[in-house]
Parts: structure tokens; C-alpha cells; sequence
């Protein structure tokens, strides 16, 4: 349970400034998240890492001297936005190019990438890496799907401390990705994890069992056993992770391995150890030789009473990467030579950028935009715990918290744009960007795209016709289809955006006003919703619980069609338009 908070959501940022103003010497706090506070050689490759928060020492606890040069935070169990991701890049760059590393969540997959691309445009070369190291999110052969856990430390290190040895950007990149390649990680669990402000956890565990299996977002486990002894929960982390060698691995025996037993949570140390007594015999035996071991909390879940076991397979080139010396606020090893402190500069002033020049039509179709922002974000108000309830069937319970951001950045951010004047465009545009600024996540970046195609298409001049608002939606469905790489089926927002846009599409074809068109369009879309409780998912956190979801619908398409159905009378008396 998470006891100690203020306002829940504030949660992270109050966090993230605690933490700051613990380790001065260390990091310091720039917009989207932490860099070093010591100065890094000019030309140097910058490691940025990030993630959700309520995984630390991930991400924050990771930046320093010998690890990563910065972090950017995103909110609990959240990836932070492409803007967020940028922001720490460019303070942490210091000319060699940068190197996005994160853990493989479509949220930080979406996010991290954007803003590589964002960077590399502006001239700052920059690469990303997704860890994948945790074996029971998805088989071998689709080992590009699963998720990162732990190793994230170790992929984090190598790749810093080649950094640190004056290797380029491409150099840096391939260590990383041959770390990630020879790292594997298991974890189980004996009871999840409460939210701050929530009053119950995102899972449990029955007494007596212990769940296999686990991530670190309080998603369920794959399976269940019963509550094993701290001997045979050794064996069971130990003979499964032993159970997958990396390509390049023919046999435990005579390999050396960095090995970590992480704690999730709310595991004792002194538990932890009693399980690594016996990790390290069985290591032993199999003719392991575990490399400098840490045992202790790397990656967390709030408070998840859960332990998990990384193995790196070190080769000539890993090893010394993994031992050399450190200096982060949550890992210290070896001596680092000191480098100077940054002494820190006026804090940038965001500057307000001027709204292009609009019609007064246009004007008056932003006026009806943000009349359906504000519906829509009443309507994500009302169901925010159901979209949360829906999201822990078999993902991370943080849809309706990640909703509720995106949908109030955006409305704030339109009712700015509309006071000074802003076209349709132009309102959607900003209320876009705000959105995926504040939620981060899977949802953040996709509702980022959504809302500027169909800005995009209406435009700052002109009044928006009907067949012109269906092109926009298409041109949404189209876009989110692009970044995120779903297709029909998946069990997504996809399998309601799509037949939504075609049935407005068809609709307005017809000449029908278009107050009738969203009206056939969003009944379409809630039975599209309904309907994606019979589909296995194939994307997202849902999809290493497959099973679990049968029967209860996808969450981002029950909040589309939510949403499409309550802004249908914002826009019918306004928008007889054909
Ligand atoms: N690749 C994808 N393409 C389209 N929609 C996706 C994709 N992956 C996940 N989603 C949607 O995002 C929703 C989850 O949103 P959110 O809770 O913000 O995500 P997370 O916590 O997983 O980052 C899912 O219910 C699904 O509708
Ligand atoms: O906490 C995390 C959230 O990832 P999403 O994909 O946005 O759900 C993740 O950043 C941990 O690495």
C-alpha cells in the first residue's frame, strides 16, 4: 500500500523534486525529467534512459557518473512524452549523438521513438533500444516482444560505460544491443501493488500462492504455485532462467554472468538474501561464476512483494563494462574520478508561441472543439475508475488515470488557444501536443495523433464541411495504424477507430449532414467496442495475458467509444453541415 502521498496526482513530480533535492551533487532537475549535475566530455555519446515512475531506482536513480547521462520521468506506471524524451536528450547531449534506451512498453516504444526522430531532424543524431529481457512476456522466437525488467540495469551500464570509454554512437549501440541480446530475467510474486490515492491493489495473490511470472506494472503473473520455500523459489528463478540460453550459449558451465536478484518492492533484504544463498549454489553447481552480483531493489513496483532474477552473459567485451566503476544516486561501484559540477543557469523560460492568423469560421469551429474537449474530459472524469477496472484485467490498471492527464492537458491547452484567437487547426493542434505531453503512455502518444489529424484536416480557414471532419478521422485511424503498428483484430482502439471512420466516411459520402453521420458512427463504434471482448490481445500490456481479457472488452476502444458518443450533442445543433 502506498500510504504516504498529497494529491495522488501529483504524485511522480512531487517525487522526482524530493528525490532532486536529496542527491544535488548528483542529478539536476530539467524539463521532463533529471541529467548529471557533473560535467560530461564534450563529444561524448549521452545514454538516456526512462520510463514510468514507481519503478525506482529505474529510472532516476540510474543517472550519474559511469551510468546514465539523464532520465526522463514520465507518471506512475507511464511513459514519458516525445517532448519529455527531447527535453532531457538535448541537457544531457554534449555533442556525440544520444542513445534512447528504455524498457520495450509500447508507451516508451511510441514515445522514445518520436523523439528520436524529433532529434535526429534537429541535427542530434540519435539511436533506441528497447531491453527485452524478461522471458516469461513472450516466447523465444518473439523475443523482440517482451518486456524489460531488470536488465534494464545491465543494458543501462554497458551501454554508459561505453559510452564513458569514448566509443560513437554506433559502437555504443551495437554493446547495448549485444548486452540486451545476452540477458535474461524471471520474476514471481506473493502480492501486487497499490497505487498512490488507490484503495485496493492492481492484483492478488491468493494467500498460500505465489504468482510466476510477473512484470513490474502489477500486471497478473502467467501462472500460479503454491508459496514455495526461499530454497525452492531459488531453484524455480535459478532453473528457468538457466532454461533459456542466449544464442552464442551452448551450456552454463565455465560462463560468467552478472547476476541480479531484484527486489520488486516490498521483499526484506535480508530475504533476499537468504533466496541468493541458495541462487549462488546453484550457480555454482551449473558452473557459473557470478560477476560482481547485486542483490537488492534496481527495478521496483511500488510496493510488489515480488523478487526477480537477471543473468547477463558476460563476454571479454561485456564484462568489463559491467564492473566499471559508478556513481548514480541508487548505484555506486568502484571509484569514479570526479568530474566538475554544472553550476546551474537560469531555468528556461517557455516561451508562448504566437497563434496563427484564422477566419472567423474557423474560430467558430475551434469554439465547437473545445466545447467537445470539454465534454470529452467530463466524460473520462465520470469514467475513470471503470476505464482503470477494465485496464487490470490484463494490463496495468493506469488507463483512466492516463486519460484523465491527456484529456485535461488538452482542454487547458484549448481553452488557452481559443482566448487568443486560434483557428480549428491550430486549437487541435496544441490540445494534441498537450495531450501526449501529459499522459505519456500508449494512449498519450496515440490521442496525440488522433487529435491532429483531424485538426490538420479542418484547418485554420474556411468552415469545416462534413466530408472534410470524416477525412480527418480516416486520416487518424490511419496515422494511429502507422505509429503503432496495429491492425484490426489486435484488440485495441483500432478496432473502433476504423469502423468509426468508415462508417462516418460512408455516412457523409452519402450527403448526410454530419450531426446524423456521428450519430450512425458512434453507435458503430460501441458495438466495434463491445464486440473486442471475444478478441485475444495481440498489442500492448494486454498482450502476455491474452486469456485473461477474453471476455472484457478492450480499454482504449471502450474510451473511444465513450467519447464519441458523449461529444455527439456538443456537435449536432452546430454542425448541420453536409
Ligand atoms: N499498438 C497499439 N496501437 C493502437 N492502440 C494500442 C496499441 N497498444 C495499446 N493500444 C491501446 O492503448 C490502450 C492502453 O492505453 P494506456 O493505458 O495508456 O497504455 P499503457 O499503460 O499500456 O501505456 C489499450 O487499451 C489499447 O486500446
Ligand atoms: O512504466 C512504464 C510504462 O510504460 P507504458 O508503455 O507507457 O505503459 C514503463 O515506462 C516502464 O519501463
Amino acid at each position: 500500500m502506498t500510504r504516504l502521498f498529497n494529491d495522488p496526482a501529483a504524485f511522480a513530480d512531487e517525487a522526482l523534486e524530493g528525490f532532486v533535492a536529496a542527491h544535488p551533487h548528483r542529478v539536476r532537475q530539467v524539463p521532463g525529467g533529471v541529467v548529471r549535475a557533473t560535467r560530461t566530455a564534450p563529444g561524448q555519446v549521452a545514454v538516456v534512459v526512462g520510463g514510468g515512475s514507481g519503478h525506482y531506482p529505474a529510472f532516476s536513480g540510474l543517472v550519474g557518473q559511469g551510468l546514465a547521462h539523464g532520465a526522463a520521468v514520465g507518471n506512475v506506471f507511464a511513459s514519458p512524452s516525445a517532448h519529455q524524451v527531447r527535453q532531457v536528450a538535448k541537457a544531457a547531449q554534449t555533442g556525440g549523438g544520444v542513445l534512447l534506451a528504455y524498457g520495450n512498453y509500447a508507451g516508451d516504444v511510441l514515445h522514445f521513438g518520436q523523439a528520436a526522430e524529433q532529434l535526429t531532424a534537429e541535427g542530434i543524431p540519435a539511436r533506441t533500444l528497447g531491453v527485452t529481457d524478461d522471458i516469461s512476456s513472450a516466447s523465444a522466437a518473439e523475443a523482440h516482444k517482451r518486456r524489460g525488467v531488470a536488465g534494464d540495469l545491465v543494458v543501462f551500464k554497458a551501454a554508459a560505460a561505453a559510452a564513458e570509454a569514448g566509443h560513437d554512437l554506433a559502437e555504443v549501440t551495437r554493446i547495448a544491443e549485444l548486452a540486451n541480446a545476452r540477458t535474461r530475467s524471471f520474476g514471481v510474486a506473493f502480492s501486487g501493488c497499490t497505487l498512490p490515492g488507490a484503495d485496493h491493489p492492481l492484483f492478488t495473490v491468493p494467500e498460500d500462492r505465489m504468482a510466476v511470472g510477473l512484470g513490474i506494472h502489477g500486471e497478473p503473473g502467467m501462472g500460479e504455485q503454491p508459496v514455495p520455500s526461499a530454497d525452492e523459489a531459488a531453484e524455480l528463478l535459478v532453473s528457468t532462467v538457466l532454461g533459456e540460453l542466449p544464442e552464442g550459449v551452448d551450456s552454463p558451465r565455465g560462463q560468467r554472468a552478472a547476476v541480479i536478484l531484484n527486489g520488486l518492492g516490498s521483499v526484506k533484504y535480508e530475504e533476499l538474501f537468504v533466496v541468493y544463498r541458495r541462487v549462488a549454489q546453484l550457480l555454482h553447481e551449473a558452473g557459473v561464476e557470478a560477476v560482481d552480483p547485486e542483490v537488492g531493489e534496481l527495478v521496483t513496483s511500488f510496493d510488489m512483494a515480488g523478487v526477480s532474477l537477471t543473468l547477463c552473459w558476460l563476454t571479454d567485451e561485456l564484462e568489463p563494462l559491467w564492473t566499471a566503476p559508478a556513481d548514480a544516486p541508487a548505484y555506486r561501484k568502484g571509484t569514479v574520478e570526479a568530474a566538475d559540477l554544472i553550476s546551474e543557469g537560469p531555468a528556461e523560460q517557455a516561451v508562448e508561441e504566437p497563434v496563427p492568423a484564422a477566419t472567423e469560421e474557423s474560430r467558430a469551429a475551434a469554439r465547437t472543439v473545445l466545447a467537445a474537449l470539454r465534454t470529452l474530459k467530463s466524460t473520462v472524469d465520470t469514467h475513470a475508475d471503470e476505464l482503470g477496472r477494465i485496464d487490470a484485467v490484463a494490463g496495468d490498471g493506469d488507463h483512466g488515470i492516463g486519460m484523465q492527464r491527456g484529456s485535461t492537458g488538452a482542454y487547458e491547452a484549448a481553452v488557452r488557444a481559443e482566448q487568443l484567437g486560434a483557428g480549428a487547426e491550430t486549437l487541435l493542434h496544441r490540445a494534441a501536443d498537450a495531450w501526449a505531453d501529459k499522459a505519456g503512455g500508449t494512449s498519450g502518444a496515440l490521442w496525440g495523433v488522433i487529435l491532429r489529424a483531424i485538426g490538420t484536416a479542418l484547418g485554420d480557414t474556411g468552415r469545416p464541411t462534413a466530408p472534410v471532419v470524416a477525412a480527418g478521422v480516416a486520416e487518424a485511424a490511419a496515422g494511429v495504424m502507422r505509429l503503432g503498428g496495429a491492425e484490426v483484430g489486435d484488440k485495441t482502439m483500432v478496432d473502433v477507430l476504423v469502423p468509426f471512420a468508415g462508417a462516418l466516411t460512408t455516412a457523409t459520402a452519402d450527403g448526410q449532414p454530419l450531426s446524423i453521420a456521428w450519430d450512425t458512427a458512434a453507435s458503430t463504434a460501441a458495438a466495434a467496442a463491445a464486440a473486442t471482448a471475444d478478441l485475444l490481445p495481440r498489442m500492448g500490456r494486454a498482450r502476455p495475458h491474452a486469456e485473461k481479457s477474453l471476455g472484457t472488452p478492450d480499454a482504449g476502444a471502450h474510451s473511444l467509444a465513450l467519447i464519441v458518443r458523449a461529444v455527439h450533442p456538443v456537435l449536432a445543433p452546430t454542425l448541420e453541415i453536409r
